[in-house]
Parts: C-alpha cells; structure tokens; sequence
C-alpha cells in the first residue's frame, strides 16, 4: 500500500552516523565510492501486528544478515511495507521482538525510537523536501551533527551517488532518477547499519529503471550496508537479492536465494509468482500424476493425494513436426524475441500456455505438436508445503 510518509525525522532515521571515518577514494568525476558503514543484524521474531481487529502480520520470523541484500517479497497487501514500517519504528507490532545486532529494539516492554536505531528509510516516492535545495535534503538526517560536518557528509554522500554538482538545485529541477539518487544520498548520509527500501523503483520510468537499479546496487554493495528491499516484482527481487523473503497474507511462505524460489519453490503460490504457469489438479494412482500434459512421477507422495502441478510456460515446446501429443494453435501473440501461444490440447477444457522463440514455430501453422521439459514440471502436494519436482513420461 502506498501511503503518503510523514515528513518529520522518521522520514530519515538514523542521524549522527556511526562515528566511522569516510574511507572514500575517487573513481572518476562523477562519482565517489560509497563509505563502508558497520552492517548490522535486523532480526524479526514472531512479529504480529493488525489493524482494526484484523491480522495482517501473522507470525513472521526472518533475519537480514550483516551486509546482505534482502528483498520482501509478495502481492499487494501482503503485509511488506507494514514490516518495514515495524523496523524502522514508525509502527509498533502487537506482539513480537525486533532486534538489531542481537539487541531488543522493540518488545513487549522495549521500543527505541526510530532515530535511535541506526536505521534508514527510502520512501517510495522518495519524499524529498520542495522547498529545501538538493544538499539541504540529505543534510536533514545529519542535523546532530555541526552544521559544517554536516554539509560536508551530505556532500559526500552527493558525490556517492554522483550529483554533487546538483546541491544547489531544489528537487523539482530534477529528472525521477536523480531524485531516486538524492533520496538514496539522503538515507545513506547518517551511515545507517540497515537501509529500508519501499519499492525505490516503482516510480521510475521502466528503460530507465534496469540502470538506476544496478547503481543503486553498486553503491549498497560499497557502503556494505544490509539493505531490505520491498517489491513486488519477482524479476526485480532476482535481479538485486542476495536472498528473498516471499510473502502471502502476512505469513512468510518461503525465504531463499533466487535460484531456491525458482528452481525448488514451496508450493504452487511461490511457483506461479517466480513464473507464469499452466495449472493442472490431479490425483497419484501407482505412483504417477497424469496430466494433460503427461504422466509426472509422484515419488514420495501417498497414494490417492491430490495434487497440484504446475508447468512453466518456459517449458512447452512447440513443433510443427509430428510428435506425441497433438495440439492446435489457439493464439499466437507475438512479443519480439518470444511468441505466447494458446494451444488447444486433448484432455484439457482450457488450453495450454507456452512461450516459444518467435522463430521456432512457421507463421500460419495450425497443427502442432507439444513437448514438456521435465525440469518445468512441478508437483505439490494440495494444501502442503512439501515441493517435489517430476519427470513425465507422456502416455501415448
Ligand atoms: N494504517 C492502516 N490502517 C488499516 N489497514 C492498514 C494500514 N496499513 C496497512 N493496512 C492493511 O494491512 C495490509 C498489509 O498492508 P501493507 O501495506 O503492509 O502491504 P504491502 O504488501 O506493502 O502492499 P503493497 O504492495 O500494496 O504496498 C493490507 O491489507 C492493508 O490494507
């Protein structure tokens, strides 16, 4: 949920720095390599909170490790911000720890103020002041330090992100990126041991995103400061995560690196959000699923289980060749380097998703033929979290 931040100090939050040196080097004109802060641990224990009589944290326990990268994951209102929130202190759980460094932060009979907690927040919308110049935004987190020691560390944190010649400017001179790149000056200046992030990119025009996004990943990876990421987009979370966590309803469905949540994810929420699916229910007899598709094994599985599998869309191929399982081709929609068909297949009342390499399949062709990468292949037990990944064998 997007909501307007207050502007007061929890816009920034941490705001004396951490009393280490700058240990900056120059790289080129533009830009300084980023101070090292000292990362710390961000530890959630059982955190649960709710508004208006309902629940919409249930339980989460999750730790952001020293100088990692940590993307929340998960559809709206699945309760990313509002942990976030809890974090930075802007938001008091009902019940739960939250620790920093080992250290109770926030408890049942504990709660450090959020600008004493170390800790950085980039709002959304990067909530810049209008009325106050580049350099005066990112000084606003280093007001307990002398008003000269401060514009120096703002400074700096400018020429971090590569704008210092923009300090005398007041935000509305400047591009959506630069103000992503003020906002991320203004959170790193006070050298913060976390950094919260809510959907910093969201806002960003999509060609210019994919660069603002690796500089903004190059210059965590200097400060070494643990980030915590909010997205919702499972690329984005893939593309900067050292490790995700992946939300649903307020509870942790599965945490992870990205090849975990891809390749081996928890159930068939976690694979249809890693990956577009085709959806099959069915039931192990001997063994084995069968599917429109094929058969899948089931091993480990009980006998007369209901199922759930699942079929990347990335793993139908299409041929116009004969093969074993015949299909005709509903819809194709061409998207430059891939195509997306509908396939029509016996067996199956909807039809079967694929996306194939535009060149593959000849224009005007009608009669296909399909085939299923094993790896795509996903089956889960209905109503558990137990994962297993299947082999077919196709029946005919
Ligand atoms: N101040 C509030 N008052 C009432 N309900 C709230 C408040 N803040 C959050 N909620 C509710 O809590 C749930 C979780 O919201 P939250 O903003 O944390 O989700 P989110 O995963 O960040 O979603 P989005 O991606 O849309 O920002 C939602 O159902 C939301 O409506």
């Amino acid at each position: 949920m997007h909501r307007a931040p207050c502007l007061h100090a929890s816009a920034i939050i941490g705001h004396s720095g951490n009393g280490m040196g700058a240990q900056t080097t120059q790289t080129d004109n533009s830009r300084r390599t980023a101070g090292v802060t000292f990362a710390a641990r961000l530890g959630f224990e059982e955190i649960r909170h709710g508004y208006h009589g309902r629940e919409t944290l249930r339980g989460v326990s999750l730790t952001a490790e020293p100088g990692e990268v940590l993307c929340l994951l998960g559809p709206s209102g699945s309760g990313k911000t509002t942990l976030l929130r809890i974090a930075a202190g802007i938001e008091a759980q009902s019940s739960g720890r939250l620790l920093l460094n080992d250290r109770e932060v926030a408890g049942p009979s504990v709660f450090v103020p959020p600008e004493q907690r170390g800790i950085g927040l980039m709002f959304q919308d990067f909530a810049l002041f209008p009325h106050m110049s580049v350099v005066e935004n990112v000084r606003f987190g280093l007001t307990a330090m002398p008003a000269r020691e401060g514009t120096a560390e703002a400074m700096l944190a400018l020429e971090r992100v590569g704008l210092s010649h923009y300090a005398q400017k007041y935000p509305h001179a400047l591009s959506g990126g630069e103000q992503q790149r003020v906002a991320l000056a203004r959170a790193l200046a006070p050298r913060p041991g976390v950094l919260l992030m809510d959907e910093p990119f969201s806002g960003l025009d999509s060609r210019l995103k994919d660069t603002i996004r690796a500089d903004t990943l190059a210059i965590l990876r200097e400060t070494r400061a643990t980030a915590v990421v909010v997205t919702h987009d499972a690329e984005e979370a893939m593309r900067m995560a050292d490790r995700i966590a992946l939300l649903r309803d307020g509870k942790l469905v599965q945490v992870g690196t990205s090849d975990d949540l891809y390749r081996r994810p928890k159930d068939l929420f976690a694979a249809a959000f890693f990956s577009e699916i085709n959806e099959f229910s069915g039931v192990v007899r001997n063994g084995h699923v069968s599917t429109p598709l094929g058969v899948a094994e089931a091993n480990g599985m009980a006998e007369g289980r209901e199922v759930s599998i699942a079929v990347r869309l990335s793993g139908v191929g299409v041929s116009a060749d004969s093969g074993v399982i015949p299909a005709r081709v509903v819809s194709r929609r061409f998207l430059g380097v891939v195509e997306l068909l509908e396939l029509a297949i016996p067996g199956s009342e909807r039809p079967v998703r694929a996306r194939i390499r535009a060149d593959i399949l000849p224009p005007g062709v009608r009669d296909a033929t399909i085939s299923v990468n094993p790896q795509d292949i996903l089956v889960f037990e209905k109503d558990s979290e137990t994962p297993y990944i299947g082999e077919t064998k196709n029946t005919e």
